[in-house]
């Protein structure tokens, strides 16, 4: 079918519509078949249950619940129906084969559809072809096909906003994902959640997306360049490419906090995939050392350093982000293989296993196991290869006697221990602090890890077949090489290093090449998020010469200064009213530390029931106007952004949470402050 003009393509539309139509109708049918067979079965089982034997009550049982399964798979599809129903498809595509004279012309939506006659009618996002869309402009092109790369020309290229059935505008389209439709998508007001982007994915992006070759793919990007929204597209991406053999059970999203994952958790859904599982580094954490130890959390470190930015604490923090670091731990470890196993001789009554066959036995087991499994290892061979004064076998006394010496040839018994000997190796003591109840600090939680798993090995989760790590810049490189341990499998790892909310621990480009050699490196540098005079507002605070804004104009950002806190208080409360009536979905009052927003919260909550305070307990992400603190706000968007109390930002730690707070606006930003102004407001590149 070939449409030339605006009538065809209705015209098209009402027939792709009578198909969806058709199918959603017999789907129905199906439904409805599926759910009678259920209430007989179940029916069944309730009137014959005290006639059937327990094989055939299971064999029944069993019948239900698969018949429940298959209901469940069609309600899926009627569901997907539904959705295609009220927007089919987004473009099309005209692509004509080298040497054919006919193109062939491709509709292409959030999932595939085929007519009765098997004529694939709007072809999935994800397919081969619909890559075409979004990579090329009018002209030369080649897609890759299963069969292989197929070479040809893209003739035509359309887009299309259909809603609720009905045609709302169809662009003709030379430029790959005209800026007019981005636009159009952008102007958007939010809703409370992340929504999917098949319809305007740019080139750029989609090249991560589709990215199958990288076995650690690292993407850097500015603020509101998508990130989150790509990395989403690439899990939904392999989930359809690898179907069958990858699943939504074996990808791990790691998230910042609850707040962002229940933000995030309408994307995948949305593209017909099911909810991805989420944890996050302290859950983890929390499962490794299990009741041992108590941890601060990441959030109470920054909340520790935003109160107060103790020099030594800082000292610590920065001694343990390097990748550096992770080398120092590792040249330790290798060097206690020879230093800390002391052999000797095991004298078991009038017996005795002499120190050289120990010797002998530590240097044949292979350093490559942890040390416990080594030592088991090296009691094994003991035991079965030497004898009792009589040439006997050892008894099975005797041989846990000498399981129980070679353990305790070796120097460290936990790997506490041997963390502190780290420091007290290199004389630097001072490194490391334990808080009061036994709490180690965060900074100390991975290193004590990494070092227990030379110790005791590794939990390897070898279920997941690949990981995705949003806001990277938050992680250190010990926290990465742990991460690598726990999942050995591909990952996604994406975060943008001026939106880091603690720059003494992070990580930068060149410690990731030094973690993952084999990573592939990728920068988007297009923002998506804010409006061009927000964007330009944030470059003061933190300039970063890469950021190429898009030409989407809003108001100009408003600085105001307040006389005192009762006047910013009040102020705030009239910019919320004015809002309130204003049609907006999202508003976020973005603090510095979590007693502000504690205090902001106070003198709004009588305002109106949508105003919330998000703290680190908090599970979701509402739709109103969320009271938190940038630290918490990271990741998150809304259509507009109070920053109150901006005199208060005056660190380096301040300056990135002052820019993480304004870059969350898509529409538009209010600061306030009192006094003076933070004096990276003021465009002042140091902190005073
Ligand atoms: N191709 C696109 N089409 C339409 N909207 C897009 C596109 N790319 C990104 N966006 C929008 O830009 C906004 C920012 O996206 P996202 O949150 O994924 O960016 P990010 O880089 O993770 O941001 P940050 O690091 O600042 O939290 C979202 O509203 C998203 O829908």
């Amino acid at each position: 079918m070939f449409n030339k003009n605006e009538a065809a393509e209705k015209a098209h539309l009402a027939f792709v519509l009578a198909e969806l139509r058709r199918a959603w109708e017999e789907t129905d049918e199906r439904v409805k078949k599926a759910y009678q067979s259920v209430m007989t079965a179940k029916q069944y089982v309730v009137e014959q249950s005290s006639e059937m034997d327990g094989m055939e009550f299971a064999a029944n049982q069993y019948d239900i619940s698969f018949a429940i399964d298959l209901g469940e798979r069609v309600v899926i599809k009627r569901n997907r129906l539904a959705k295609m129903i009220a927007s089919p498809y987004f473009g099309r595509v005209d692509f004509r084969d080298a040497g054919a004279t006919e193109a062939d012309v491709w509709y292409i939506g959030l999932y595939g559809f085929e007519g009765p006659d098997g004529n694939e009618l709007i072809c999935d996002w994800r397919s081969p072809v619909a890559g075409l869309f979004y990579d090329y402009d009018i002209g030369k092109a080649v897609y890759s096909a299963p069969a292989g790369d197929v070479e040809g020309e893209v003739v035509r290229k359309r887009q299309f906003k259909i809603h609720n059935g009905a045609m709302e505008y169809m662009i003709e389209s030379g430029v790959a994902i005209r800026d007019e439709v981005l636009q159009k998508e952008l102007s958007v007001k939010s809703n409370d959640k992340m929504k999917s982007i098949v319809s305007t994915i740019q080139k750029e992006q989609n090249a991560i997306i589709r990215n199958e070759s990288a076995p650690v793919l690292i993407i850097q990007g500015v603020a509101g360049s998508g990130k989150t929204s790509v990395a989403l597209h690439r899990v939904a991406y392999l989930l359809y490419k690898y179907r069958g053999t990858l699943e939504s059970k074996h990808i791990r999203i790691l998230s910042p906090n609850r707040v962002f994952a229940d933000y995030i958790a309408n994307v995948l859904p949305e593209l017909g995939e099911e909810h991805i599982p989420e944890t996050s580094m302290e859950e983890l954490a929390a499962a490794e050392l299990g009741d041992k130890f108590q941890f601060q959390t990441f959030h109470e470190q920054v909340a520790e350093l935003t109160a107060y930015e103790d020099p030594s604490l800082i000292e610590r923090i920065r001694y343990k982000s390097t990748a550096t670091f992770v080398e120092e731990l590792d040249s330790f470890l290798r060097q206690g293989d020879d230093e800390w196993f002391f052999p000797r001789t095991i004298t078991i009554g009038r017996d005795a296993v002499p120190e050289a066959a120990v010797a002998e036995g530590y240097e044949k087991v292979s350093r490559l196991l942890p040390v416990k499994r080594r030592l088991e290892k090296l009691a094994s061979f003991l035991i079965s290869n030497t004898r009792d004064v009589n040439g006997n076998k050892w008894n099975s006394s005797a041989a846990a006697k000498i399981k129980t010496a070679v353990r305790s040839m070796y120097k460290y018994k936990d790997a506490l221990s041997m963390y502190k000997a780290f420091y007290q190796q290199k004389g630097r003591q001072n490194l490391f602090e334990l808080k009061p109840n036994r709490t180690l600090e965060y900074s100390d939680v991975f290193p004590l890890i990494y070092i227990k798993m030379h110790l005791e090995g590794v939990k390897t989760q070898e279920d997941v077949k690949h990981v995705l790590v949003d806001e990277m810049q938050d992680y250190t490189p010990v926290q990465f090489a742990v991460l690598s341990r726990w999942f050995p499998c591909k990952k996604t790892i994406l975060g943008d290093g001026f939106q880091t909310v603690n720059p003494y621990a992070s990580c930068t480009l060149e410690d990731f090449r030094r973690i993952f050699p084999k990573a592939h490196i990728v920068e988007l540098t297009k923002s998506y998020r804010s409006t061009f005079e927000i964007l330009q507002f944030a470059q003061t605070i933190v300039p970063n010469a890469r950021i190429e804004p898009l030409e989407r104009h809003g108001d100009t950002p408003s600085v105001v200064e307040c006389r005192d806190e009762r006047d910013q208080l009040e102020m705030i409360r009239r910019v919320v009213a004015e809002w309130l009536g204003s049609g907006d979905q999202t508003l976020g009052i973005v603090c510095k530390t979590a007693d502000m927003a504690e205090r902001v919260y106070r003198n709004l909550e009588d305002l109106s029931e949508h105003v919330c305070l998000l703290d680190f307990q908090s599970e979701t992400f509402p739709a109103g106007i969320a009271v938190t603190t940038a630290h918490l706000a990271k990741g998150l968007e809304f259509d507009g952004v109070i920053v109150p109390f901006a005199n208060a930002y005056q660190s380096e730690l301040d300056r990135h949470l002052l820019y993480v707070a304004c870059t969350r606006a898509m529409h538009r930003l209010v600061v306030t402050y009192v006094g003076s102004p933070s004096p990276f407001l003021l465009g002042s590149s140091e902190p005073v």
